[in-house]
């Protein structure tokens, strides 16, 4: 049995990062930016209000003073002419500053009476202008690799950018296996149960950028692996699911040596998630990626988590490392650790982390309930409430 760190440096060992292509700004939410963007302009372009009021000379703005108010700046439609002493321009949030202007009064601390403005007393201190290029200059760069989140978007589109560079989504095969399982909405029999995990890791790698595709359930048998393994074979990542222990009947590692996988590693002390195997298909199956997943439900997901949410990082250009952790006080005691890395279901909440009492690895309903995975590394001593522990947000 390996470590999670040594499983993980294995696995980003047999990562090979994707290609690019170019998308629609759009299209681009979720996705790792690969090349450097450069602004065309400043951002503003101008010197601009940030608020409604009067453009003025910032010296002239007393309490009680007068101006004449001479023309209107409004946004996209500037005033061309000059701002002179005991001169005033109404001006609104967004507008370019008058030359001349280099205060904006606010409405609020103005009385007007036809063009005659009278400031009021007290003042606010002004001078609500940005100046141009503020936000961003031309010729910043905005710097790759980087998985855009919504507000990168927005930013992208105000350096005028309709198209992005990015990874090649990466495209994962998921094989469930077991002579148990029927698809969700079928006549499971009595013996049966519903394939479960192979949609939830279908929709966690979805949320990392990759393109998911949910292969037939394949048998307990050679034939039925061997030919799932065939339909995977255009993938850049193949995950199976179950089959990975050492049961009679499970042959994923066996049936994929056959065919040519070189492995990496088999067994990780991890808890769950310890049948855990990696290695690369054969050439003549494409040489993909394979990751095996233990089958109970909870061990397939936590290590989706902890192991393919990286895995799927890296092979879109962005650093190999671990999923981030983030620390919270923990609500109630926990004993001390075994010898595996113990990853806990835990409620969040804002006063902190209380592990939930059962940590059985078929129980879905508990992880649904679960904000976090307490990472209780191996042997880690008895855990007092009000302790600071390491999580990893689910
Ligand atoms: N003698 C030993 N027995 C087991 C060991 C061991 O070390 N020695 N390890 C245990 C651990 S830990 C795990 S985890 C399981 C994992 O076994 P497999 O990967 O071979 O998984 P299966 O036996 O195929 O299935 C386990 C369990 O999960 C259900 N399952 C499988 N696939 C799905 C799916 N797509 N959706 C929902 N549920 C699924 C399956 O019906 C079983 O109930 O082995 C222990 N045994
Ligand atoms: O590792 Mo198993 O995944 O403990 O249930």
């Amino acid at each position: 049995m390996i470590s999670v760190e040594a499983a993980l440096d294995a696995l980003f060992a047999l990562v090979r990062p994707l290609g690019t292509e170019e998308v629609p700004l759009r299209e681009a939410a979720g996705r790792v930016m690969r090349a450097d963007v450069h602004a065309f302009r400043d951002q503003p372009p101008f010197p601009g209000s940030a608020m409604d009021g009067y453009a003025v000379i910032a010296e002239e703005a007393q309490p009680h003073a007068m101006f004449r108010v001479i023309g209107e700046s409004a946004a996209g439609r500037r005033f061309e002419g000059q701002v002179k002493p005991g001169q005033a321009v109404r001006i609104f949030t967004g507008a370019p500053v008058p030359e001349g202007a280099t205060r904006v009064v606010l409405q609020e601390d103005v009385t007007r009476t036809g063009d005659i403005i009278t400031l009021t007393d007290p003042l606010d201190a002004g001078p609500h202008i940005r100046p141009a290029g503020v936000d961003f200059r031309q010729g910043d760069t905005f710097t790759a690799p980087r998985l855009l989140r919504p507000a990168d978007v927005a930013l992208l589109a105000a350096m005028n950018q309709p198209k992005v560079t990015v990874s090649r989504q990466p495209k994962v095969a998921l094989i469930s296996t077991g002579d148990e399982l029927v698809l969700p909405g079928e006549d499971p029999g009595p013996d049966q149960i519903v394939a479960s995990n192979t949609f939830g890791l279908e929709a966690l790698f979805r949320t990392l950028g990759a393109r998911p595709r949910i292969l037939p359930i394949a048998r307990d048998t050679r034939a039925s692996l061997e030919s799932a393994f065939h339909l995977a074979a255009d993938a850049d990542l193949v995950v199976t699911i179950g089959g990975a222990s050492v049961g009679d009947h499970d042959l994923v590692g066996q049936v994929a040596g056959d065919l040519g996988m070189e492995q990496s590693f088999y067994k990780v002390a991890m808890r769950p998630g310890k049948p855990l195997m990696a290695g690369r298909m054969g050439a003549d199956l494409g040489g993909a990626m394979m990751i095996g997943l233990p089958g109970n439900p909870v061990s397939a997901m936590v290590c989706g988590h902890v192991f393919a949410a990286p895995v799927l990082r890296a092979f879109q250009g962005l650093p190999a490392e671990p999923a981030p952790l983030a620390h919270a006080p923990l609500l109630a005691p926990l004993p001390a650790n075994g010898p595996r890395m113990h990853y806990m279901r835990a409620r969040l909440s804002p006063e902190g982390l209380r592990a939930f009492d059962s940590q059985d690895s078929s129980i879905l309903s508990i992880l649904s309930e679960a904000g976090a995975l307490i990472q209780r590394p191996p042997h880690a001593p008895a855990a007092e409430a009000g302790e600071i522990l390491p999580y990893l947000p689910i």
